[in-house]
């Protein structure tokens, strides 16, 4: 467990937040720009001392400001992993991995050289100067060099944002593959929702420095009273599925979650079994007071309004419960004043197939 509770004033801006994260899997701090996500980020690795604050893992504390606790930083064991992979320009791959190397403490386990390198994807790369790489590349070279460090908490600001979407997609499956091997806590400072779907177990939601909602990343997704995530246009229900079938001849994928199920454009590359995130957006969800019949929609799903929340002049945001599992839907308000919809009311949420292209692994 990640004990985090922090004041701190900037000229025109306070930090005063607190939260836990949990003491493996990645916890995203997510929020606008200038909301104080680098800035916590900084004092949890000990680079910036706050004016007040405690922080703790797993009850080991590394500063607590009341009893004048500040363990230097690098005696805090964080494994940082900037925007700029911050490599040594004039030092092969391999030497900068063993840089990691050297600073890892005596006399504590954690993965060799050959494990990081064959995690990361680095074999072909060790001869290579920092230079002659590509963004993503550079990237894996500095979660190596992190990693190799033997952290006890990664410490990563937006390690995708200085890449283009392209590389971003390539280096994402590492970040997963590094989230499930390292076995450690992650804090992961990002305001790219589909880094949230693909990496993250937790989010603390923040605003002008201050934690506006923290849990998992599902509880979270499907809250219709959050403006900073349901007011965006990529807000939706994010659900947990396992693959049940491969439909090749109909090129679908039924995919189940808790109470439903819903049919995907085909993935070949999902083994049944498998399991995988989907955002289901708030605007592909349509609701009918009865089962429509004679429509190309493939998923359609029994369920109840849960709550009716106001989003901007002229449209609303449904909060519906499909058994166990809540959905978001975006409507009109017209609609609720045309079809009576009310909380309480059992009716039909319509999703197209092809609303799922966005379907990220976890
Ligand atoms: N050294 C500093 N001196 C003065 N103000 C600062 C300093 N560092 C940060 N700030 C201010 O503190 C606020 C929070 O900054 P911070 O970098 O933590 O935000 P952020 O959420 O990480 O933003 P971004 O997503 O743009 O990186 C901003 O208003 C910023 O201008």
């Amino acid at each position: 467990m990640l004990d985090v509770a922090l004041l701190h004033q900037y000229p025109g801006f306070t930090l005063d937040v607190a939260f836990t994260a949990p003491g493996t899997g990645v916890t995203a701090l997510f929020g606008p720009s200038g909301c104080g996500k680098s800035t916590i980020l900084a004092a949890v690795a000990g680079l910036l001392r706050p004016a007040a604050g405690r922080v703790a893992l797993h009850d080991d504390v590394m500063l607590d400001t009341t009893s004048g606790i500040a363990v230097a930083p690098e005696r805090r064991r964080c494994g940082v992993v900037f925007q700029d992979s911050r490599l040594f320009p004039h030092l092969s791959v391999e030497a900068n991995l063993r840089y990691g190397l050297r600073r890892a403490p005596h006399g504590v386990s954690g993965p060799t050289f050959a494990e990081v390198v064959g995690l990361l994807g680095l074999e072909a790369l060790l001869g290579r100067r920092p230079l002659g790489l590509s963004g993503g590349e550079r990237q894996r070279v500095a979660l190596g060099r992190a990693l190799l460090a033997r952290p006890r908490l990664l410490l990563m600001d937006e390690p995708l944002a200085a890449l283009d979407a392209a590389r971003r997609v390539e280096v994402l499956p590492f970040l997963a593959r590094l989230r499930d091997a390292a076995g450690l806590p992650v804090l992961y400072v990002t305001h790219a929702l589909e880094e949230v779907d693909a990496l993250a177990d937790h989010l603390v939601l923040l605003e002008a420095g201050q934690v506006l909602a923290a849990g998992t990343v599902e509880a979270l997704a499907a809250r219709a009273d959050l403006p900073a995530l349901a007011r965006r246009r990529d807000a939706g229900a994010l659900l947990g599925c396992t693959v049940l079938a491969q439909e090749a001849t109909r090129g679908l994928t039924r995919l189940g979650f808790p109470g439903g199920e819903l049919l995907v454009p085909r993935r070949p590359g999902l083994a049944v079994g498998e399991q995988l995130r989907v955002r289901l957006r708030a605007r592909d969800v349509a609701v009918a007071l009865e089962a429509p019949r004679g429509i190309s929609m493939h998923n359609i799903m029994a369920c109840r309004i849960e709550e009716i929340v106001p989003a901007g002049e002229a449209e609303v945001l449904l909060r519906l419960q499909v058994g166990p599992t809540p959905l978001l839907s975006r409507v009109t308000r017209d609609s609720v004043g045309r079809l009576g919809l009310a909380p309480g009311l059992e009716v039909f949420a319509l999703v197209k197939s092809i609303a799922f292209d966005h379907a990220a692994v976890a």
